[in-house]
């Protein structure tokens, strides 16, 4: 076949499953902070020469198992991956590029913290191949990002964005809201200043106390005072998707806004539930490989990562899903975005219908719209998700 030909065909293969994308996890952060659950460590002594190999190692068995895929998106997350050298950065990308076919406009995200040792780095990561960058902003006021334990000030982070925005044409930044004495006002403001600054698209998260985090210690000592009760919260949440909309920013997943076009086409795989590799500490992917689905998942604690991967596998976890596990999954994810999902593909996964009574109740109640074989939550849904995925569960 033709190389433009069989390249075409690759991509529109992977594309109507949901497309295909590389994670790389940098597991390292400056300091911890104290809401965070992700895999992230503080480390005085890396080798970054030698988490280079390692890196580099896993992509090369990866391609062996996956021929003939189309990257469409590359995501290095963390951690903290503005803390790699940008020639880390363009070595894995370069190899990337070796193993696989990418469209001629490939997203590729580098998630930033927003201190100005990162910004300095942004050039280079610009010509490795970084397309665009997601900034960990969190807050718009010195007082609370000093209670998020955050190390940078809303001026360091604002500088930060300005080079981020004269270096990428995609630029997305993280605040977290429901906050710590944080008022609707307060929310309004602050969200308002954001959408000003903003260029197509903002992942707004509530603020989640996650079991294990020096947060949820607090909390449970009655030390973590004054955060917003349910009302508050939902209150907020219809305020941030009014706010949004008016500016133009859609709200196309749960937690995410963006101008029509500037969706993170990376997480968009994820919520319908394509394929991925996954490498570095603790990350997880979907492969199909000769028509199975694999879920897989690396070794978590760096170290353990770092010497796995160099005698051959940094994979610690893969097991075949089942129809009903994979229906499972498409219903969970696919249910966060707006889109929505189509119903023949989950009853073909699931090998069974879905669950019609369910269904009705659910669009009684405003929750889901459904018009032939797309479903779809409603913003109210969307806020109840949990709630309309246990009805709707295999
Ligand atoms: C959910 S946050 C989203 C951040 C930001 N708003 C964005 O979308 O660019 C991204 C984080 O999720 C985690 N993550 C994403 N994909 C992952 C994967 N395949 N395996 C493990 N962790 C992953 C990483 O900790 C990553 O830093
Ligand atoms: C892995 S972190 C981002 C990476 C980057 N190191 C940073 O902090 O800027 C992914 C995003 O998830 C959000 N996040 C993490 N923990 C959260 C929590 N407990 N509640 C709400 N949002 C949270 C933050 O907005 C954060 O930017
Ligand atoms: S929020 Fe970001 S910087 Fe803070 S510990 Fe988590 S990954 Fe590291």
């Amino acid at each position: 076949m033709h190389l433009q030909n069989w390249l075409r065909a690759a991509l529109s293969a992977d594309w109507q499953n949901g497309g295909f994308g590389i994670y790389v996890h940098w597991p390292f952060c400056q300091a911890k902070c104290p809401y965070c659950d992700f895999n992230s460590h503080v480390s005085r002594e890396i080798d970054e020469r030698r988490w280079l190999n390692a890196y580099l190692a896993e992509l090369d068995r990866a391609a062996a198992e996956l021929p003939g895929r189309v990257v469409n998106a590359v995501f290095f997350g963390g951690g903290t991956p503005s803390l790699m050298h940008p020639d880390t950065v363009a070595a894995i990308i370069e190899r990337i590029r070796k193993h696989w076919p990418m469209p001629n406009d490939p997203e590729i995200t580098l998630e930033a913290n927003p201190g100005s040792v990162e910004a300095g780095r942004f050039r280079g990561y610009a010509d490795g191949g970084v397309t665009r960058i997601s900034m960990g902003v969190q807050a718009l006021n010195d007082r609370d990002l000093k209670r998020l334990g955050r190390i940078h000030t809303v001026d360091e982070a604002k500088k930060a964005f300005e080079i981020a925005h004269s270096t990428f044409e995609r630029v997305s930044f993280d605040l977290i809201y429901a906050r710590q004495d944080q008022t609707l006002e307060d929310w309004k403001k602050e969200l308002n200043e954001a959408l000003c600054l903003a260029i197509d698209h903002l992942s707004l998260y509530q603020l989640t106390i996650e079991k294990g985090t020096a947060f949820s210690d607090r909390y449970e000592k009655g030390g973590l005072t004054g955060l917003p009760v349910e009302d508050l919260a939902a209150d907020m949440y219809d305020v941030t998707n009014e706010l949004c909309e008016r500016a133009g920013l859609f709200g196309y997943e749960v937690s995410n806004y963006a101008k029509v076009g500037a969706e993170s086409r990376h997480n968009l795989i994820y919520w319908r539930y394509g394929d991925y590799l996954g490498i570095g500490p603790g990350a997880h992917g979907r492969l199909t490989i000769d028509g199975v689905k694999y879920a897989t998942e690396h070794f978590k604690m760096p170290n353990a990562w770092l010497e796995n991967a160099e005698r051959g596998r940094g994979e610690k976890i893969r097991d075949a899903l089942s129809g009903t596990d994979q229906a499972n999954e498409y219903l969970i994810m696919g249910l966060r975005i707006t889109e929505g999902i189509d119903t023949t593909r989950l009853e073909n996964l699931a090998g069974a219908k879905i669950d019609t009574t369910a269904l009705t109740h659910l669009t009684d109640l405003g929750l889901i719209e459904q018009s032939g074989s797309h479903l779809r939550t409603t913003p109210q849904g969307r806020l109840l998700l949990n709630s309309v995925i246990g009805e709707l569960i295999y």
